[in-house]
């Protein structure tokens, strides 16, 4: 064996989503701001997030984190997050996960009962408060990056379902949102590849008319994440309903999906159906949930914003090293369509596809 890279991770899952954490074996790159070494990241290659994402290292279910030294002065620790499709510039599920890492690997001492963290991301900074006891981080509670709706009702003709309404929102990252009763399709693991289809067909057509634009960051365009709702019901002490996110290219959220929730209570707020303070259960496809509410309320640009806390729990599921032989034809993975909906095969590259030739 002849090593042409070593990395270390530790793996973890939030409510059900993986989110394993690399804690060695990547230097940091340059960059006033996380979102300028994410930018750095994606721009030079992107080989990483290739390497660990996608097959044989990777899955279509797996998001990678990158712990990295904070931009902001006031952060305890920097991270960016690599999912199949794009960096997120911030992931409550990879959020969850990260921090009970930094936390029972002792990367950042934990304090009983509550450690607070606080995350530099690409979307800015995060702060998460931990309930931990006994050396396990029983709870993260992250207060997000402001969410807030773009548009609600937005009409969009989809090719093979018709006409659809959806809202834009973000929290963290860009989401089309679709109450689940204007396709007839079930929230249910059943009706999972449909939902990936009718869900992928939606957001594809919403991108098609539509680039909603980051008012305080350019660079941050366009949506890439997507919704099936439930309606909200009233639990007696608060609020609670079902979602599904489809995450590109093709896959179910295994989780509540933390910053969706955000983009959510955001149109809920809008909508004068979800108030500052009041509780919100959202619920998953593996049935996990996140607790969440809204803290206050805020703008970004002419946007009225609302500043949301979502709670969760993460555990730590192994620790692996990941190794890449210099003989490998596969140094960026490949994808195949049976798992991937994949749009491009990957090949081997040249250089290694050289060395089989001779
Ligand atoms: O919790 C979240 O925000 C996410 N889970 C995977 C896809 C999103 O980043």
């Amino acid at each position: 064996m002849h090593l042409a890279r070593t990395i270390n991770i530790v793996g973890a899952h939030a409510e059900g989503e993986i989110g394993d954490v690399v804690v060695g074996g990547v230097l940091d790159v340059p960059g006033k701001t996380m979102f300028d070494k994410m930018t750095h990241f994606w721009t030079r290659g992107d080989h990483l997030r290739k390497l660990l994402l996608n097959e044989p290292h990777g899955k279509p279910s797996r998001n990678v984190n990158v712990i990295l030294p904070p931009c902001d002065p006031r952060a305890d620790a920097g991270f960016l997050i690599m999912e199949s499709e794009e960096y997120a510039p911030m992931s409550g599920s990879n959020t969850t996960c990260t921090t009970t890492v930094l936390l029972e690997t002792g990367m950042i001492k934990m304090q009983e009962p509550i450690t607070t963290v606080t995350l530099d991301t690409a979307a800015g900074l995060v702060v998460a408060n931990a309930e931990c006891e006994g050396g396990k981080c029983k709870t993260v509670a992250f207060d997000n990056v402001p969410a807030f709706a773009f548009a609600l009702d937005f009409e969009v003709d989809v090719p093979g379902i018709g006409k659809i309404l959806c809202d834009i929102a973000w929290g963290g990252m860009m989401y089309a949102i679709v109450d689940i009763r204007q396709v007839g399709l079930k929230l249910d693991s059943e009706d999972g590849k449909r939902l990936v289809e009718y869900g992928e067909k939606i957001k594809r057509a919403v991108q098609a008319v539509t680039d909603p634009v980051h008012p305080e960051n350019p660079g941050i365009h366009g949506v890439t994440n997507f919704i099936f709702i439930e309606p909200l019901e009233d639990d007696g002490s608060g609020k609670k309903a079902r979602n599904t996110v489809v995450v590109s290219p093709g896959r179910l959220d295994r989780s509540p999906c933390g910053t969706g929730t955000c983009a959510r209570m955001a149109v809920e707020h809008a909508r004068g159906l979800l108030a500052e303070g009041q509780s919100f259960r959202h619920i998953s496809i593996t049935e996990t949930e996140f607790h969440c509410r809204i803290r206050g309320t805020t703008k970004v640009g002419d946007y009225p914003a609302v500043l949301p806390t979502v709670k969760g729990r993460a555990w730590i599921t192994g620790v692996s090293q990941v190794m890449l032989d210099s003989s490998d034809p596969f140094p960026e993975g490949f994808r195949i369509g049976d798992l991937w909906h994949a749009q491009d095969k990957v090949r081997p590259d040249t250089h290694h596809k050289d060395v089989l030739e001779i």
